[in-house]
């Protein structure tokens, strides 16, 4: 892993009316890694996200990516974003859906087909290419949101809970590809409250109540906190809370 800052988040604070949805958070994500967003429903981790991609102003602090200060929108064209919900055209077929994006990405039209073709093998759903998105399943349009944000090769990958209704061989594939993606230098920021997930992630910020309770490698944080697995130092540290 590289130590190229990719990401910056100082100090930003976020408030809606007089309710503190994040308290002073600051990391950086490194080029080249997979960044975990853990926390329980509610703790901030989908504003964080919004904040990042520029769809909402923080109150305070400061978020860079790339060294431009957000929202950039030249930055913007090298992100690849799924978001919680899903943004898909219902009446149209996933690979209608696909080659929207790319035109609106603006890949020529002789790449578009090799692009989707690639993006859609890495969630399975070469075969459903030609279906209405209408008759696909949740999985399967969660599925088409994550192809959507591979089309354009993106340098940085932001991915808000991208394996929620996907079964377990299907979300060990997609992490497979999410840590090929990590190798070849993409920088990914995930959130997740599946433990299991944030232990694949090469490190993790723990949130709650919009703070961030802790911040490292999941294997160091099990070891500093003299926990078992991630949950426990979740708990440890307060965090036992969730109302999912
Ligand atoms: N536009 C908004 N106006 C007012 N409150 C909001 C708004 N968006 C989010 N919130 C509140 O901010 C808090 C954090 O929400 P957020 O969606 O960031 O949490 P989350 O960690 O992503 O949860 P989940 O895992 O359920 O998606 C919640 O209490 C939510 O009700």
């Amino acid at each position: 892993m590289s130590t190229e800052n990719c990401i910056h988040i100082e100090n930003i604070c976020k408030s809606y009316k007089k309710q503190k949805i994040l308290n002073n958070i600051s990391f950086d994500v490194i080029k080249g890694e997979i960044f975990g967003l853990l926390g329980p429903s509610g703790s901030g981790k989908t504003t964080l996200i919004r904040l990042l991609m520029g769809m909402e102003y923080p109150n305070s602090g400061k978020i860079e990516i790339m060294g431009n200060k957000v929202p950039d929108l030249k930055t913007i064209e090298s992100i690849g974003y799924t978001a919680q919900a899903d943004a898909l055209y219902t009446d149209l077929t996933c690979e209608e859906n696909m080659k929207f994006y790319c035109q609106l990405y603006k890949i020529p039209k002789k790449e578009c087909i090799k692009k989707i073709n690639e993006a859609l093998e890495v969630v399975n759903l070469n075969e459903h290419a030609k279906k209405i998105v209408s008759t696909f399943s949740g999985g399967m349009k969660r599925r088409l949101s994550l192809a959507i944000s591979l089309v354009n090769s993106p340098k940085i990958l932001v991915l808000d809970e991208p394996t929620v209704g996907m079964d377990p061989v299907l979300r060990k594939q997609i992490w497979l590809e999410l840590e090929n993606l990590r190798n070849s230098g993409v920088s990914i920021i995930i959130t997740t409250h599946v433990m299991d997930e944030a232990m694949k992630c090469d490190r993790v910020a723990m949130l709650r109540d919009g703070n961030c309770i802790s911040l490292g490698k999941p294997n160091d944080l099990i070891k500093e906190y003299n926990c078992n697995d991630l949950e426990e130092v979740f708990l440890k540290l307060g965090g036992d809370k969730d109302e999912n």
